[in-house]
């Protein structure tokens, strides 16, 4: 029969609902392999149509022994048949497991195809193309009485989604804890997998091409995957670490694909065991990183296996394998109008968040965004050169295109502790310093007069001081509310109890600097803009009407 015969850990039994099933009868530890066997009947993979596999089918089973076909013949058929040929190949499509190098060859099993299904399966099933066997892993621990189950499904989904892939493929209804979890554990859980079904569908999207286009985002990506496999499905991370692997090995970083490779191996054991050839194969990466095909493709993240970091805190070393710092940074920020230097794309990676496609010839915005930062130095060495301070406080040099010494610029502006506005900023690698931005647009520069902080003060507070709700208004100056309070004659903007108010807002808290900036017709846009709606580059002065 083929399975391994030293191996009694389980029996075929009635399981109420479900027909026959494998239930354990002792103990089996995670990892263990349960079940190896051979196929009875598969469709072959030059099958060209249904007619053909019907044929092919029934042609098999009639080889059988008697034994087997009797067996062949007990087995689950969800599907209705007048003759032989259509119960043979119901029997088939209610029981085939995928099987083959590309797993995309049907196969029966007189064992492992006993094996029903749970969304949250305690074992998992997967081809081993060395021994022309099936192999089932324990995935957790399976007590002695329990049930072993897989999933018949093909990715991780949703409740509603699971029900309906398996009522119309195997016409039944789960009931595995997973698919009972009381409704708001439902919701919590279904939120895990749509994100992790999301991410999938990114990675798949961005294919090869994206490894190399956007591997930061990638690594995010799949940093995210894991951390939501490690509480959701813990073999989702079997999937996760090998395109790790890619992105890392895509992009030149010996010392993370490593690590990744490392990872891969033990997830393999577990699952697949160490007679699949994918347990070599990730072991050989591991070893030389440099064997993938993928070596090569970039060498934007070039490192050596000696830089893999030594002596770091776990955390710490999660946090540099996954370029922890800048991405999660990016990753949990909502907003992606006013960014730090850490933020902003790479000036050749066209980051899907930014960019409309991947193709980095004729890639274009898809919403605009924009660097805000203050001026800590100027200086001009061929071109204006400013050293800036940006949101989180990094200092970033900034190099602008101009040889008529700033005339395109408002000159009095160019001072220390005023603040630029960048639109369309990207991260410049410069040659001989730090990386920055490299400004060549002269359009795209807008310089205020007020530092950083008094800019961002003023974006928060202009709601407060300058709305009128149902005839009530807060005095900027006192903060006390009112209803015959008066606008500052100059902006407009902020009100007033009276003139002491004013005038101690105006010589103490700022208003003379911020006055100018309330009314620059730029600042009123940039604060009305649909930033996520690009229909047309921005350039300074900002029109209203064009994005706004
Ligand atoms: C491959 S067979 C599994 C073995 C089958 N129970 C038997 O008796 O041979 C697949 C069929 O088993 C049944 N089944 C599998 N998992 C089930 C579950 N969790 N709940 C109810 N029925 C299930 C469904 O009818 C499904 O179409």
């Amino acid at each position: 029969m083929g399975v391994t015969a030293s191996l009694p850990m389980f029996t075929v039994e009635d399981v109420p609902g479900k027909g026959k099933g494998l239930v354990a009868t002792k103990d089996i530890p995670k990892g263990t392999r349960i079940i190896s066997e051979i196929p009875i009947i598969t469709s072959g993979q030059d099958i060209r149509d249904v007619e053909q596999l019907r044929v092919r089918i029934y042609q098999q089973v009639c080889s059988l022994s008697e034994d087997q076909q009797r067996e062949f013949l007990s087995m689950y058929n969800i599907y209705p048949y007048t003759n032989v040929i259509d119960r043979y190949q119901g029997i088939f499509r209610t029981n085939a497991l995928p099987t083959g190098p590309c797993l995309d060859i049907g196969s029966v099993f007189l064992i492992a195809c006993r094996i029903n299904h749970a969304c949250d399966s305690n074992a998992t099933h997967f081809w081993n193309d060395n021994l022309n066997k099936i192999t089932i892993h324990a995935i957790r621990d399976i007590w002695k009485g329990e049930e072993i189950t897989i999933s018949y499904l093909s990715s991780c989904q949703n409740r509603q989604a699971r029900e309906e892939e398996l009522r119309e493929k195997f016409k039944f209804t789960c009931s595995c804890q997973l698919c009972s979890l009381p409704p708001d554990q439902s919701r919590e859980s279904d939120s895990k997998l749509d994100r992790i079904h999301e991410i999938d569908c990114i990675i798949e999207r961005g294919g090869v091409s994206g490894l190399v286009s956007s591997p930061r985002k990638m690594l995010s990506c799949v940093d995210e995957q894991v951390q939501l496999y490690s509480t959701a499905n813990e073999v989702g991370l079997v999937r996760a670490y090998p395109d790790a692997f890619q992105i890392a090995i895509a992009n030149g970083d010996l010392a993370r694909s490593r690590t990744f490779a490392e990872r891969v191996v033990p997830l393999y054991l577990m699952t697949i065991g160490s007679d699949n050839p994918n347990v070599a194969q990730y072991q050989k990466l591991a070893q030389d990183p440099t064997t993938h095909d993928y070596y090569g493709m970039s060498t934007k993240w070039k490192t050596t296996l000696d830089d893999i970091p030594q002596g770091l805190e776990p955390e710490e070393f999660e946090n540099w394998l996954w370029k922890r710092n800048r991405e999660t940074a990016r990753a949990q920020r909502q907003d992606l109008t006013f960014l730090s230097f850490d933020e902003l794309p790479n000036e050749f990676d066209f980051e899907p968040e930014y960019f409309e496609d991947c193709e980095v010839t004729h890639s274009q915005p898809q919403r605009h965004w924009c660097f805000f930062a203050e001026i800590v130095e100027v200086g001009w060495f061929v071109r204006l050169q400013m050293m800036v301070r940006d949101i989180r406080g990094a200092t970033i040099p900034l190099s602008f295109h101009t040889n008529r010494k700033g005339q395109e610029l408002d000159q009095s502006r160019i001072q220390k502790g005023h603040t630029a506005v960048i639109l369309y900023a990207v991260r410049h690698a410069f040659m001989y310093s730090e990386p920055g931005i490299r400004l060549e647009n002269p359009q795209h520069i807008k310089i205020f007069p007020l530092s950083l902080n008094e800019l961002q003060t003023l974006k928060v507070v202009r709601q407060k001081f300058s709305t009128d709700i149902g005839g009530v208004r807060i005095c900027r100056g006192c903060g006390k509310e009112g209803t015959s309070l008066k606008q500052c004659g100059k902006c407009s903007y902020f009100w007033y109890c009276d003139r002491t108010c004013q005038k101690a807002d105006w010589i103490d808290g700022g208003h003379k600097a911020e006055c100018k900036v309330v009314k620059d017709l730029d600042w009123q846009a940039m604060l009305q803009l649909k930033w996520d709606e690009f229909d047309g580059y921005l350039n300074f002065p900002l029109r209203i009407g064009k994005g706004v």
